[in-house]
């Protein structure tokens, strides 16, 4: 493929900002505000998902959970089906997701904070309170160290998002005052209705390999390279791990689509909606998709296998947008540089992209909870049926 088709990325290297050296994490501010202002991703590296301490890595072995989960037959994997949670983790076959009506390609398991359910009252109230609760877990006699592996890198990666959150305030705001960090922790919003409800998502994704006609006994859509189908991540900042396969892409601001190579190294940054919006679209949320080809680089790597864990508002934060006047100056000049070079190469300020603007966004004084659970609602109807909830209006 040819070089052009490569998205511009910048590698930022998080020892820089775990050092204690003033100047080193000020270089690294640098540079994520510079990332703040690109199409809505970077890259990683050196974080503790990818150190080697002992032998593998963190991401090394939830990778090695996620393959050999796909490796048990159907009806072991179905005994965690996301339809028994009514807190919507576990697992969803091939087939059954989609994408703006189109089917994707691939299968996957859901997981959320390992938390006791919310009281009965709070849920009749807050439907979207139902968000949280256990996991569904495979045993160790049948995968050995799901939970704990699972577990451990879920909690590695709330941390990574909590402290890159901090770097972010530094990138974009003129005062630290953790006014980014409180939609994370839940401070303010609605908290005097329903307390605080930090919250995430994190999904073990197989793209199964598009040679394949069948998975599971499900027929491939042959005409369809849709891995997942165009659209933003509707949180706040998501860690992606993938294998090396090539196939995902970002979405330029002119509308073409650009690869965005693997790297065993790096861990990809994406920015969701949520912070798009805090920002006053300042920073852009990353348009992005997965293709599922059947060229032969790929068919010799097997099946793409990713894991993706995405950092979220507290479901009771408000998702106002900061005052204008708190942003830098210096994010506001890039801001305006990218959209002045914006305006001269497409004779427009608009970015053109396959996903509407504020897709997930919510209402003035709403809690982030509505917004999330209309986003689940509509990509799980299987739950929504077993568990007789009532579809938000
Ligand atoms: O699997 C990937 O590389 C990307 C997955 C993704 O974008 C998502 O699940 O939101
Ligand atoms: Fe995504």
């Amino acid at each position: 493929m040819a070089r052009d088709n490569i998205a511009p990325a910048l590698t930022l290297d998080y020892s820089e900002w775990a050092s204690s050296d003033p100047q080193t994490k000020d270089e690294f501010v640098k540079q994520l505000r510079e990332a703040c202002s690109g199409l809505g991703f970077f890259y990683l590296i050196n974080t503790p998902l990818t150190k080697k301490d002992s032998g593998a890595s963190l991401r090394d072995r939830v990778f090695d959970i996620n393959r050999r989960f796909f490796e048990l037959p159907l009806e072991v994997r179905q005994s965690i089906r996301i339809d028994n949670s009514r807190h919507f983790r576990g697992f969803t076959k091939f087939g059954d997701e989609r994408t703006r009506g189109n089917v994707d390609h691939r299968d996957q398991i859901d997981y959320g904070p390992e938390v006791e359910p919310v009281p009965a009252e709070l849920c009749e109230k807050h439907p979207f309170l139902n968000l949280l609760g256990p996991n569904q877990f495979m045993p160790d006699s049948a995968l050995e160290g799901h939970r704990a592996v699972v577990l451990e890198y879920f909690e590695a990666c709330r941390r990574l998002s909590v402290d890159l959150t901090t770097a972010i305030e530094l990138a974009l705001l003129n005062k630290v005052d953790g006014s980014l960090l409180r939609f994370l922790e839940g401070q303010g919003g609605k908290e005097q209705e329903m307390g605080r409800r930090p919250y995430a998502r994190m999904k073990t994704i197989r793209y199964p390999m598009a040679a394949r006609e069948t998975v599971d006994g499900i027929p491939r859509l042959k005409e369809s390279t849709q891995g997942v189908g165009a659209h933003k991540d509707g949180m706040w900042i998501t860690l992606l791990c993938t294998s090396q396969h090539g196939g995902l892409q970002v979405q330029s601001l002119a509308g073409e689509w650009l690869d965005v190579p693997p790297r065993p190294d790096a861990v990809i940054v994406n920015f969701g909606q949520q912070i798009e919006r805090v920002s006053q679209g300042v920073i852009n949320a990353a348009s992005h998709r997965v293709l599922s080809t059947a060229d032969s680089a790929s068919a010799a790597l097997g099946d793409r296998l990713s894991v993706a864990y995405f950092a979220s508002p507290a479901l009771n934060a408000q998702i106002d947008p900061l005052p204008q006047e708190s942003l830098s100056r210096e994010i506001i000049e890039a801001w305006k540089k990218a959209r002045e070079e914006r305006k001269r190469a497409l004779g427009s300020e608009e970015a053109i992209s396959d996903v509407p603007k504020g897709d997930l966004w919510g209402a003035e004084d709403s809690a982030f909870g509505e917004q999330a659970w209309r986003g689940i609602t509509r990509s799980h109807p299987n739950v929504v049926e077993r568990w007789k909830y009532a579809l938000p209006v």
